[in-house]
């Protein structure tokens, strides 16, 4: 059966997803490599949630993002039959040129390999199984989609930093991620409420990466991230937003390397700085420590805040919607995030909210309020099947 396969690749994963594409798409197994380096473990199950494998594997065969390919790949033609028309991949950085999903080449690989330096967390991860298809299967179509695509039609002043222009040209602008899932909640909002598909909606994309996206007439004109993913919102571990001041004391006065500076931005700040319990919104919420709950507190603030900024680059609002991890699954903090909004018109109906339905908000509220489930994966499939022009 032809199919095409998704990949995900994170610092210590391969996530993997296969659609069948003999008719229309069709989710076929998920999976994901887990602990690759220390204790790697491959797990699988079919698109009904069935178990399909659960396996371990030793540190040696597994090292690296390459090798988990390697085994990833090998099962997936051993046992389940798939003949792969081609792979798409997430990509987090497309840089300045990138603004849709484009086919893979020698020449874009070298192109996005000068972006590592803008997301040392994602893109590293995002090239390796890329090049390592690449040497094991040269002719197999590969498809990069990005998360900065969806943003690049931002105006100018959205997309500058007040630093001379020099600096614009070079590639320092405010580029936004997280774009595969707005494009994804975007479409599924119009679909769930039609009048609002040339709305003016806020997306809260809240994961361990967050961030939130204005959207006009189902297209990005504003985002909380910036030239990194770590701008905006706080994270699970990543600061956002941040006076530039604070780095040149950090850098003037603590003496501190410019790797030590990125490790404690990226890994070491957001709601596990904040806590020093935990990055993991459920244990901030299961835990009573005054920690735990100072730092979703700033969540909830920060969050309150850009729905302020947002709303302004969109003149009003009429819809904020809840995706990703957090999004999706917290009511509690569906609840409070909402309450942060009743000076917009927000108000939450309890029932729909609990239950997650898709619209959340009560019959008075002048703003809607929906729970939206991302689905980056079927996205990027989408736009692998077209470039491949099947
Ligand atoms: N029931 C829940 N309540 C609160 N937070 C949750 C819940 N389920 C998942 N999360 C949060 O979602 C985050 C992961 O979100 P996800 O969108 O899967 O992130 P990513 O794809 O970036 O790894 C976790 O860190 C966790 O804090
Ligand atoms: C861009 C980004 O922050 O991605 P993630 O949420 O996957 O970390
Ligand atoms: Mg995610």
């Amino acid at each position: 059966m032809d199919a095409i396969l998704v990949v995900n690749a994170g610092s210590s994963s391969l996530k993997f997803e296969v659609f069948a594409i003999d008719g229309p798409l069709q989710r076929l197994v998920e999976g994901q490599m887990e602990g690759i380096g220390t204790t790697p473990k491959l797990r699988a199950s079919g698109s009904d949630g069935r178990k399909l494998l659960e396996q371990g594997y030793p540190a040696v065969e597994v090292a690296d993002l390459p090798g988990a390919t390697r085994v990833v790949g090998a099962w997936l033609r051993e046992t389940q039959g798939v003949s792969l028309a081609a792979v798409g991949h997430r990509v987090v950085h497309g840089g300045p040129d990138y603004d849709s999903p484009t086919r893979l080449d020698e020449t874009v690989i070298e192109r996005l390999e000068r972006f590592v330096p803008l997301a040392p967390l994602h893109q590293p991860n995002n090239l390796a199984p890329i090049r390592a298809f690449y040497q094991r299967w040269p002719n197999l179509p590969q498809v990069a989609c990005f998360d900065t695509s969806f943003h690049r039609a931002h105006s100018a002043v959205a997309d500058h930093y007040a630093i001379p222009q020099r600096f614009h040209e070079q590639g320092v602008r405010r580029y936004g991620f997280h774009g595969l899932s707005y494009e994804y909640v975007s479409g599924r909002v119009g679909e769930i409420a039609p009048d609002l598909a040339d709305g003016r909606v806020i997306i809260a994309h809240l994961g361990s990466g967050a961030s939130m996206c204005a959207i006009q007439d189902g297209r990005s004109i504003e985002s909380s991230m910036g030239f990194t993913a770590l701008d905006g919102l706080p994270m699970g571990t990543r600061c956002g937003q941040i006076d530039p001041g604070v780095l040149l004391y950090l850098i003037a006065q603590e003496g501190m390397t410019a790797e030590q500076v990125q490790n404690l931005l990226y890994r070491d700040s957001g709601l596990k700085g904040l806590s020093g319990i935990s990055n993991d919104v459920r244990d901030l919420l299961a835990s009573d420590d005054p920690r735990a709950v100072f730092a979703l507190e700033y969540f909830v603030y920060r969050i309150g805040l850009y729905a302020g900024t947002l709303a302004a680059a969109l003149g009003g609002l009429d819809a904020f919607v809840f995706t990703a991890g957090i999004g999706e699954n917290s009511a509690e903090m569906r609840a409070r995030i909402s309450a942060k909004l009743s000076w917009l018109g927000a108000k939450l109906d309890p029932a729909a909210n609990a239950a997650g339905e898709p619209l959340i908000s009560s019959p008075d509220s002048t703003i809607a309020l929906l729970v939206v489930p991302t689905d980056e994966e079927l996205m990027i499939a989408r736009h692998t099947l077209d470039l491949i022009g099947r």
